[in-house]
This record gives C-alpha cells, sequence and structure tokens, in this order.
C-alpha cells in the first residue's frame, strides 16, 4: 500500500515547499489585484477569505490533488452512505444523517435504515420542547419549568454548552439553562444553588451512560432533589436522560418515555444534532433547533458536491495538512470575534484533537508525519492584549482562524465596527509584518536620536507571513452556527482522512479512566494500600489525610 508520504503529490509538495522560504504574502497582495477575490469562497451562509495563507494557486492545486490521491472523495462519501469507516469500533459514522432532511434510507453497515428513528427522535424532541415550555410537562407540584439542569461530559456537554451560548439572542424566555460536567463538587453545588428543585428539570446525557462523572453528578443531584422537597416518587417528572443504553436509564430511575435515544454510529463529539441536543431545543426553542441541524445540512452538500478547489472543508483541512506537515506547526488557533462564540474554540479543540490525537494508521501502523494540531484560542479582542504577541512575534507560526459575524445582535454604536477593524487589523498585521526599514522610519518619525533608533528597531520587527483564514457570516443565527460547527468537523474528517488515521474512536482517553477507578478504590481503602507507583501512593496518602 502507498502511503501518503510516498504519493507523488506528497513530494512535488515537498519540492514547492523549498520555494517558499522566499514567499511574501505582502508581495503577493501587491502582485496579484485578484488574490483575495479568486481565493475567497461562499457556502452555506458562510464565506472564507482563505488569501491570508503560504500558498500559491499552484500549491493549492497540487494539495488538491494530494487529497484526490490519497482518495479523501471516496472515503468521504463512504462516511455518508453509513459505511463502518470507524474500522477499531466496527461502526459507521453517521452524524450527518442526523440533519439529511432529504434521504429517507441510510443503512448503517448492518443494513438497517436510521432515517426513521432519527425522524421518531426528532418528532419527541418536538413534542417534550412543547411540552415543557407550555407546563404541559412540569415537576411534581404542577408549577411549570424555569430551570434545565443539562448534565453530561466531553462530546454530551460541550456542543449543547456552546450552542446554548452562541444562540442566547434566541433563548426562550422564562427558561434558564445551567450546565454541570466536571465531577468536581463544587460545579453541582454552584448550579444547585441558584435552582429550586420545584421547578427546575434534570437532563441527563451520557451515550454510554457509563460515564463516572456523569453518573455521580446526576445522583447527586437527585439526593438534593429528594432533601429539597421533591418527592421520591416523582423524581421521574424532574429527570430525563438522553442515552444509546436505555435500560440502564430506566434503571437508574428515568421514566422510559423520558428516555432519548442515542446510537452507536454517532460519535460523542459529532452528537449535538442527536437527542444530545435537547438542552439546545429547550434553550432556544425546537424551530431554531432545526434551524441548527439544516445549516449543517447544507454544509453537507457544499462538502459533498463541491470541487475540491472551492471546497471550505477540504481546503481547510489541507491548509491545516500543508503547515503541520510541510512548516513544521504544532497548533493552530481560532479567534472568535464574537461574544457569543466565545465557546467555539473549546468546542472544536475537543472535535479536532479527541478526533486526530493519534500516531498510528487505520492499520495499526505508526505513522511518520504531525498529525491533530494544538487547538486553542478564545475571544477576540481580548486575546490581543494577550496572547497574540506570540502570534505576531512568537519563533514558530501559528496558523490562525479569524470568525466574525458582519452584523452584530447588540449594535451599540461604534462597538461592531471597532470589533470588525481589531480582528481585520489583526489579520493584515500577521500577513504583512513590519520590516526593519519600516521599524526604522517609524522611530525616527518619532525623533528618537540614532543610537537609541538602532537599539528598538529590531525588537519592533514583525516577520510578517503568519497565515490567516478570515471566515465571515452576515449575522450568528442557528442557521450559520450549524454550518460553522459543520463546517469543523469536515475540516477535521479531511484531515484525518488524509493522514490515514480513524479520527472516530478515542482509546485514548480509556487509560486514564481506567488507573482512575484504582487509585479511587485506593483512596477510599477498598484493596491494599500502597499498590501503586510511589508517587502516587504518597499523593494518595497525602489526600487520606487531607494535609500536605
Ligand atoms: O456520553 P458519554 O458516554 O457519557 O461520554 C462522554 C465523553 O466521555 C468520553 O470519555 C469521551 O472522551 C468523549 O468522547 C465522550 O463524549
Amino acid at each position: 500500500m502507498t502511503t501518503l508520504t510516498q504519493l507523488s503529490t506528497w513530494q512535488q509538495l515537498q519540492q514547492q515547499r523549498t520555494s517558499y522560504d522566499k514567499f511574501s504574502l505582502r508581495a503577493s497582495f501587491t502582485a496579484d489585484p485578484g488574490r483575495a477575490a479568486r481565493m475567497s469562497i461562499k457556502a452555506a451562509q458562510l464565506k472564507l477569505d482563505f488569501s491570508k495563507n503560504l500558498l500559491t494557486d499552484d500549491t493549492l492545486t497540487t494539495l488538491c490533488q494530494l487529497a484526490r490521491e490519497a482518495g479523501l472523495e471516496p472515503l468521504r462519501d463512504a462516511m455518508f452512505n453509513g459505511e463502518a469507516i470507524n474500522n477499531t469500533e466496527g461502526r459507521a459514522v453517521l452524524h450527518t444523517a442526523l440533519r439529511n432532511s432529504q434521504r429517507s434510507h441510510i443503512e448503517t453497515e448492518t443494513g438497517s435504515n436510521v432515517v426513521p428513528e432519527i425522524s421518531a427522535t426528532l418528532a419527541k424532541m418536538k413534542q417534550f420542547v412543547a411540552d415543557v415550555h407550555q407546563g404541559v410537562l412540569t415537576g411534581y407540584s404542577n408549577k411549570a419549568f424555569t430551570d434545565i439542569i443539562a448534565i453530561g461530559i466531553g462530546g454530551s456537554f460541550l456542543g449543547p454548552k456552546v450552542a446554548t451560548e452562541a444562540l442566547r439572542p434566541y433563548a426562550q424566555a422564562g427558561i434558564k439553562l445551567h450546565f454541570v460536567a466536571n465531577v468536581d463538587g463544587t460545579s453541582l453545588a454552584e448550579k444547585l444553588k441558584r435552582i429550586d428543585p420545584e421547578t427546575t428539570l434534570v437532563v441527563m446525557s451520557s451515550k454510554s451512560f457509563s460515564t463516572q462523572e456523569t453518573i455521580t453528578n446526576t445522583q447527586s443531584a437527585r439526593d438534593h432533589f429528594i432533601a429539597n422537597g421533591v418527592p421520591i416518587e416523582a423524581i421521574g417528572d424532574h429527570f430525563v436522560a438522553i442515552s444509546s443504553n436505555v435500560a440502564a436509564a430506566v434503571e437508574f430511575g428515568m421514566k422510559a418515555e423520558n428516555v432519548f435515544p442515542m446510537w452507536d454510529w454517532v460519535g460523542g463529539r459529532y452528537s449535538l444534532w442527536s437527542a444530545i441536543g435537547l438542552p439546545i431545543a429547550l434553550a432556544v426553542g425546537f424551530d431554531h433547533f432545526e434551524q441548527l441541524l439544516r445549516g449543517a445540512e447544507a454544509m453537507d452538500k457544499h462538502f459533498c458536491e463541491a470541487p475540491l478547489e472551492q471546497n471550505m472543508p477540504a481546503i481547510m483541512g489541507l491548509l491545516s495538512l500543508w503547515y503541520s506537515n510541510f512548516f513544521g506547526t504544532q497548533s493552530q488557533v481560532l479567534l472568535s470575534y464574537d461574544h457569543y462564540l466565545r465557546g467555539l474554540p473549546a468546542y472544536v479543540q475537543q472535535l479536532d484533537m479527541e478526533s486526530n490525537g493519534k500516531s498510528v494508521d487505520k492499520e495499526g501502523n505508526p505513522i511518520e508525519y504531525h498529525t491533530g494540531p494544538v487547538i486553542w484560542g478564545g475571544e477576540g479582542t481580548n486575546g490581543q492584549h494577550a496572547y497574540h504577541q506570540l502570534l505576531h512575534q512568537g519563533t514558530g507560526i501559528i496558523p490562525a482562524d479569524f470568525i466574525l459575524p458582519l452584523q452584530s445582535h447588540n449594535p451599540i454604536a461604534g462597538h461592531h465596527n471597532m470589533l470588525a477593524a481589531n480582528c481585520f487589523g489583526q489579520t493584515q498585521a500577521l500577513m504583512q509584518g513590519k520590516t526593519l526599514a519600516e521599524a526604522r522610519a517609524e522611530l525616527a518619525g518619532q525623533g528618537l536620536a540614532e543610537e537609541e533608533l538602532e537599539r528598538l528597531a529590531r525588537h519592533k520587527v514583525m516577520p510578517g507571513n503568519r497565515p490567516s483564514n478570515t471566515l465571515l457570516m452576515d449575522k450568528l443565527t442557528p442557521f450559520t452556527l450549524g454550518s460553522l460547527i459543520a463546517l469543523y468537523e469536515h475540516r477535521t474528517f479531511v484531515q484525518g482522512a488524509l493522514w490515514g488515521i480513524n479520527s472516530f474512536d478515542q482509546w485514548g482517553v480509556e487509560l486514564g479512566k481506567a488507573l482512575g477507578n484504582g487509585v479511587l478504590a485506593e483512596i477510599e481503602a477498598k484493596t491494599q494500600p500502597n499498590q501503586l507507583d510511589e508517587s502516587t501512593n504518597l499523593l494518595v496518602a497525602a489526600l487520606r489525610q487531607g494535609h500536605i
């Protein structure tokens, strides 16, 4: 089998890479007035400007050829068609089916059609959300619910949390959402302080129904509810669940009709489109949740149909590979110039790092190139007063995605133009940098004496040529949010597909969970003491004594 690095296009890219030592983005823009218009794509109500990348037309063509040679398109089609591309778990990967309103038949590898159960679950969610909002479903005292505590972690937390936060302008009046993920009791306790159990609904989300944090938080919430007036026989009115293990949820005390199904063919970090998205629908209404699905569906259609040269997720994935494997970059930064999207970097962090943090290929062979980058980021303009310094003048290149809605939900005079100016100004500064001559001229303009000017000039130089994408949308809506999240899902897929890894398992998290259970047994003195390594034994002993 030909490996990625043996492909002829990989070798062409290696050759092309040498010419980038002399490549100047600033000069490219001067020499080529059509660059930005040409290197822009509109799809699914998003616009990507990728012209501020270390990229020539030739390299773009070669990267797309690499994708073709590596079999990206057939693998993409296999995913959409329900083939078991998650080969270590023998599962289909069908989060895209959850938002497909066009096909009535999508089969998994076992031959079962998933569409009817998806439709039935959406209908059930719609009814449930309406019943909660209209006060048909109530707590034990027949008072309408005012608060929802959503308990879940990882993929059963980040999607609902980030989408609910992002769609705050669409919030359903009279309902407050609270999220609890961490097993740290403080997280739960702080939320419980703010709610009245009588008017609170707990939505527990766990695909496996075996995650320690989620089970423990739900049990403790149930204890709190019972201790604070909810009759034990009414617990089923206040607690509902989403899980692929319906039987375990019922055994836990949920009413069978209040357990929403999830399926093996939906990965946790790809699951907000399933019933795991119930907290989103409760927060913003089912119609808005449907719009979120439609936005993602529009991006799916674009990903499946657009030629690679005009395909937003493909180009973003290829750029990521270009930097990781040909420029040695180790991380990528996401900069949300929208307060409502402040959680997106954490969401994409899980999506990308849990998917592509792998060092063997699908057959288990060690791979010889760098895979998943570290994903980090935050909210513009805050980052400009913190870590942007490293983006501009640090020793390495950190490719950046800038994300900006053109219209604000809160157009307070002047603010949005300033926000946008900061966003665009940062991409410009990263791209063009500041030469030594410019730094000198600037200092001379400030009237500095020659010696002082020379002393400072080198500190003011900015190398430029720092790559960025700019992603625009008219406004942050449920549709554009769906499209944006699906874009990052597919970017992650493109990278994993090219690297030849399985982006849909996460065996790496399992060891920590297993060892954590062993340590807990020691802490609770259920096993012989001092069975662990010396460092961990001493840590456990300190905890048991309660002091250092
Ligand atoms: O939904 P659950 O089964 O409770 O799983 C919650 C999360 O925990 C796991 O450890 C995985 O790392 C995540 O991908 C998953 O989303």
